[in-house]
């Protein structure tokens, strides 16, 4: 898309040493092939044992070999983008476009106000003309905390601007910044203690009135905003409440310096039992009509509550895209990486964030849509084909936000109230032509496509300083429910009339419907991984061969196909920075989430479509008690609670270990050690090995957050009665 010439403001470059990639998942192709081919000629005659196995281990084997078909687009040739914001500055200078940006929260609780201020105090100091910045919190909480929390920020950020503006700091989040290890200049020592000073104080006032419940009736009286509460408001019922807390076009709203600041905006929509208020999805769409009311900005940022701005020139970088003369016309939305900071160095929960975003994405040519850290062109979002644009984005470069007189604050806050309420969207368009796709669980994939079917572009753009960093889930069963609602949510989407291959034919590459299909068949591969993990330990035990033994030709042949993918994803860590442990653990964490996750998702998709229940959004915990953030430095899982998918991966934990161990006595004691049964015992073993920290939380640790005593016994009974049942 973007190429050389001096006027480019960005350019694509392919990846190289691409040549040695085909040739190896050639040869890994031919491997696959040959065996199936085994598989198939080997079949066990009818009343021979183990013929039933046999043809699953075909069936498993040939989803594997398609899914890892799929996994091909993503690194057929990967491409990287590089801005050029120095030519941005001279052709543009000042006059940029101005941004909207979304900040969601929707639970005061498990997305603390203090944290939602930093996201938002970050996003703020961007390094941007801040008249042209707007910013909108949606509170789904309906919370007063968070909305006292930001009138907290609206004095600070007074202060933070200028600050972050003199010394150039980064990252711009305060808490962020004053944690970093970043050396922080001597020069500026006494301005730094003064503003850390500042800023904790604000801090303490909020976290008082947080572990309060609610704010101090002094502070009640200093806005008019407060009045909105009373004690009938629970997050589900309540009217819609718009405050504009800093409006930017107001001579006065200046920072310290004297400098214009960002609008800022709270917003929490109107919610009735009675009206379906569709999350998250239902939230961006309040958002996108309330902004058109007062900055209306062509670009729009979103990010999630607890994912702050890292790197301040984000916004520039995005514009690079979009005021190219040559193809931003065209792009529809720029997606910066999800980013984590808050990942242990041994990485036990087995993040693969660092794959997805260095070796996946780049491989997409264009880019998924990740419901944060994302830019959009406020068309895009709108519904708007591509070829149907009118304005070029260059020449929305001057507006600046203008008080036309009878525009008061409170007349504007009175608009968009209207446009919170939640009738609004009755017999129109919203959910599904306009906006934020309604009734999925993912509905920034699903929007993403449907930009994209649009015609237009979008960029994936991953700088070297991360752009936004966020919080991953702290506890196996935070991170394996969060799986569950994506891959939930992915595979319903193939499900429907947005599955790629269909909704997406002849209209985006075949690449890019291979990527999003290699993600929403998440669910149903837990099938014949659970198959695999499963039946080969039993015939291990049953004393039934499944593969070639050493001496036969077709051995090498499976030894290649299992070092040869084995071998080169632990090179993709290595290259990703990861260490070979980080890799095991990614490894452990892939097999745990398609044999829970996936599989659970896949029995709710069963269930919901033969109309039993209904799929909701569970919102990820962003705080984890003490106790438990102790043991995640120590690099100890975190089970702790009893949830039905940890009696899954117990029970097939203990499976393996009885199988492994009578199989290993049965050798000893009776026939000696049989070669057909050598990768049987392998993978056995090897699945064993990765179980290692379930038999700990079984049996061995004593804290808290270890498995539940009878969940131990549970899965030995069931585990037990597999094996006698197999055997008889
Ligand atoms: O009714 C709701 C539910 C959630 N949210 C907000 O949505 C964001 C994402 O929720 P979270 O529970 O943190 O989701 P993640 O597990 O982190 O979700 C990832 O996956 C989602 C799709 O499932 C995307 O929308 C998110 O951006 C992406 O970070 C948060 O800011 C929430 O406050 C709402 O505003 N209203
Ligand atoms: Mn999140």
């Amino acid at each position: 898309m973007g190429g050389e010439g001096e006027g480019r403001l960005f350019e694509t470059r392919v990846r190289r040493g691409r040549t040695w990639y085909k040739l190896y998942a050639a040869s890994v192709c031919g491997g696959v092939c040959l065996t199936w081919v085994y598989r198939a000629t080997n079949i066990p005659e009818i009343g021979e044992k183990g013929r039933w196995a046999w043809m699953g281990m075909l069936v498993a084997e040939l989803c594997f070999g398609f899914y890892w078909v799929l996994t091909q687009s993503f690194r057929w040739c990967p491409i990287y983008h590089r801005t050029f914001k120095e030519r941005l500055s001279q052709k543009y200078g000042n006059e940029l476009p101005p941004v909207d940006i979304f900040v969601c929260t929707a639970d005061p609780t498990i997305e603390p106000p203090v944290l939602v201020m930093n996201t938002v105090l970050s996003v703020m100091a961007y390094d941007y003309p801040p008249e042209k910045l707007s910013i909108y919190v949606s509170d789904d909480g309906a919370s007063e905390l968070t909305f006292y929390a930001l009138l907290e920020a609206t004095d600070f950020v007074r202060h933070w601007i200028s600050f972050c503006k003199r010394f150039n700091v980064e990252p711009r989040s305060p808490a962020a910044y004053f944690s970093s290890p970043e050396q922080h200049d001597l020069r500026y020592a006494s301005e730094l203690d003064r503003i850390k000073e500042m800023y904790y104080a604000m801090e303490n006032r909020i976290k008082v009135a947080t572990d309060f419940g609610r704010v101090a009736s002094s502070v009640n009286k200093q806005h008019k905003g407060f009045s909105e509460w009373n004690s009938q408001i629970t997050p589900g019922n309540h009217q819609a409440i718009v405050q504009i807390l800093i409006d930017g076009r107001d001579q006065n709203a200046i920072d310290i310096e004297g400098n214009t600041l960002p609008t800022l905006v709270y917003l929490s929509r109107e919610k009735r039992p009675r009206y379906p208020h569709n999350f998250k999805a239902g939230a961006l769409n309040a958002l996108i009509r309330v902004s058109s009311e007062i900055s209306n900005s062509p670009v729009i940022l979103n990010v999630d509550c607890d994912m702050y701005s890292n790197g301040s020139e984000s916004v520039k970088n995005a514009m690079c895209f979009f005021l190219d003369e040559e193809s931003g016309q065209q792009i529809g939305y720029v997606q910066f990486p999800q980013n984590f900071n808050n990942l242990d160095k041994n990485n036990i929960y087995g993040d693969y964030i660092s794959i997805v975003n260095e070796v996946e994405m780049p491989g997409l040519g264009d880019s998924i849509y990740l419901g944060t850290g994302c830019f959009h062109r406020r068309e895009s979002l709108c519904g708007c084909k591509y070829s149907e644009h009118r304005r070029m984005l260059r020449d929305m470069c001057n507006q600046v936000k203008m008080r036309k007189p009878e525009e008061s604050t409170s007349f504007l806050e009175e608009r968009a109230k209207d446009l919170a309420s939640c009738t609004y969207e009755q017999n129109t368009n919203w959910g599904k032509d306009i906006g934020i796709k309604y009734g999925c669980l993912v509905e920034d994939v699903v929007t993403g496509l449907s930009i994209q079917m649009n015609g237009w572009r979008s960029i994936y753009y991953n700088p070297s300083r991360k752009g936004f960093l966020g919080i991953s889930p702290t506890t196996l069963s935070q991170l394996l429910v969060q799986h569950k609602r994506w891959s939930e949510g992915l595979f319903q989407t193939f499900l429907s009339k947005y599955c790629p291959f269909l909704y997406g034919y002849g209209k985006i590459e075949l690449r890019l419907q291979m990527s999003y299909a290699t993600y929403m068949l998440w669910a149903p591969m837990s099938l014949p991984t659970l198959y695999y993990v499963i039946i080969p330990s039993l015939c291990l035990l049953k004393g039934i061969p499944l593969y070639p033994r050493i001496s036969s030709s077709w051995f090498p042949v499976f030894v290649y196909v299992i070092i040869g993918t084995q071998a080169y994803s632990l090179g993709e860590a290595l290259w990703c920075q990861q260490s070979f442990r980080s890799w095991w653990n990614m490894q452990r964490m892939r097999l745990m989430r398609r044999t829970c996750s996936y599989f659970f998702s896949l029995l709710d998709t069963t269930m919901q479509s033969l109309g039993l229940g209904k799929s909701s959004f569970d919102i990820t915990a962003k705080i984890a008690d003490h106790e438990a953030l102790e043991r995640l430095k120590k690099g100890v899982m975190e089970f702790g609670s009893s949830s039905p998918m940890f009696s899954v991966l117990a029970a097939i934990a203990m499976l393996n270990l009885l199988c492994l161990v009578a199989s290993v006595i049965m050798a000893v004691v009776r026939e000696g050690f049989k070669d057909q049964m050598a990768l049987q015992f392998l993978l056995c073993g090897m699945l064993v090995m990765l179980n290692l920290p379930i038999y700990h939380g079984m049996f061995l640790r004593k804290d808290r957050g270890r498995l539940p005593t009878f969940l131990a016994l549970e899965s030995c009974l069931i585990a037990a009665l597999a094996c006698l049942l197999s055997l008889y």
